[in-house]
């Protein structure tokens, strides 16, 4: 599939606009290769141009039809005007060492060295478990490749940019949360260069209106790449909370996650094991899925604090799925994300 993407990329580098390509001049937006089924859109930087794009359209549409393997291709034509006026994305701007954030005091950086191990859920139900006690929290998802934020928060409004340069983050939960997510279709992925990359990132660090903050809370992509790199070397992060599941093979890529935080000399604020233990709904008894301890243990070898066990439970994905975190009802999660959020203000990061 991702050979048919540089395929489709290709075709579409190929085809000329006043000014360089339809790539080279960034008008390819929301690229999604689905099997042989591929839908883009083309954005025209106004209205007009848009209008008399269509025999481009048209141009675009056949070449990516003429590629092996494609049996469906959607091409729509809109205006950047249609769109926010603020444009995402654009090449990061120089700047002198890192920033702050205007507004807010901490930042958190959620990490993990692979996918699927629970480090968005983990985010979003601590935003919530902080916000619950009290503390002004945001949360921002630079999960570029994989924004899940506006469907766990359950939010889906486009945020607003009345002038241009500043965004409107949204409220959810008691929490201000800004997502890449939310400038794209959930189900669309962007092609993001590297820099594009980092200048995205810069825009949500910089142009969001956080407002006064205690906490920011920052859902990484899993892995260790452009996002986490640009994330510690421009801004002062706080520190970072790595997430893993008990399995070795989650552990492994852990310490590549902490390896990294290491080198950019972000503090490690300590371990979370995610999906720890199951209780049985009907009869209690509590089994280890993925493995037991295997947190604690790494922890304790690194000296590095070991902050919370959090069970697998399936109200947390039932939760996750239906835009309110588990950790805003009761019960056994709740408790547990609560006394994570309880131990992170006592130890003064969030
Ligand atoms: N403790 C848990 N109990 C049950 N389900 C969970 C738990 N933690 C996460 N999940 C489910 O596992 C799936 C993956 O979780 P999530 O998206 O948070 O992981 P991630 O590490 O952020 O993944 P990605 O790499 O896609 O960003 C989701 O469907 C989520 O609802």
């Amino acid at each position: 599939m991702s050979s048919l993407r540089e395929s489709v990329l290709a075709a579409l580098g190929g085809i000329e606009v006043p000014g360089g390509t339809l790539l080279s001049r960034d008008m390819v937006r929301a690229l999604a290769v689905e099997g042989g089924s591929v839908r883009f859109v083309i954005e025209a930087p106004t209205a007009e141009e848009a209008r008399m794009m269509e025999p481009l359209r048209r141009l675009a549409q056949a070449r990516v039809e003429a590629l092996e393997g494609v049996t469906a291709v959607s091409v729509i034509l809109t205006a950047e005007s249609a769109a926010p006026t603020l444009k995402m994305g654009r090449h990061p701007t120089p700047q002198a060492g890192p920033q702050p954030v205007p507004g807010v005091k901490r930042i958190l950086a959620i990490g993990s060295g692979k996918g699927g191990v629970g480090k968005s859920t983990v985010s979003s139900n601590l935003a919530v478990a902080l916000a619950r006690q009290g503390r002004k929290v945001g949360l921002l998802d630079a999960d570029i490749y994989g924004p899940s934020q506006p469907r766990m928060m359950g939010v889906s409004k486009r945020p607003a940019s009345p002038d241009g340069k500043t965004i409107i983050p949204l409220q959810a939960h008691g929490v201000t949360m800004m997502s890449l997510g939310l400038m794209v279709k959930e189900d669309e992925a962007v092609i993001w260069r590297g820099p594009m990359l980092m200048g995205a990132l810069q825009q949500m660090l910089g142009q969001v209106a956080w407002g006064e903050l205690d906490v920011l809370l920052i859902d990484l992509p899993p892995g260790t790449g452009d996002v986490q790199m640009t994330l510690c070397q421009r801004t002062h992060v706080t520190g970072a909370l790595v997430v893993s599941t008990p399995q070795d093979v989650a552990l492994l890529d852990a310490r590549k996650a902490l390896n990294m935080f290491e080198r950019l000399n972000t503090p490690i604020l300590g371990l979370i094991e995610n999906m720890s233990s199951y209780v049985c709904p009907s009869c209690g008894h509590e089994a280890h899925i993925f493995g037991h301890g295997g947190v604690a243990t790494e922890a304790e070898r690194l000296g590095l604090p070991f902050l919370a066990e959090l069970p697998l439970d399936l109200s947390v994905r039932l939760a996750g799925d239906a835009g309110t975190p588990v950790a805003a009802g009761e019960g056994p999660v709740a408790d547990a994300y609560a006394a994570l959020a309880a131990r992170l203000v006592a130890d003064g990061v969030a």
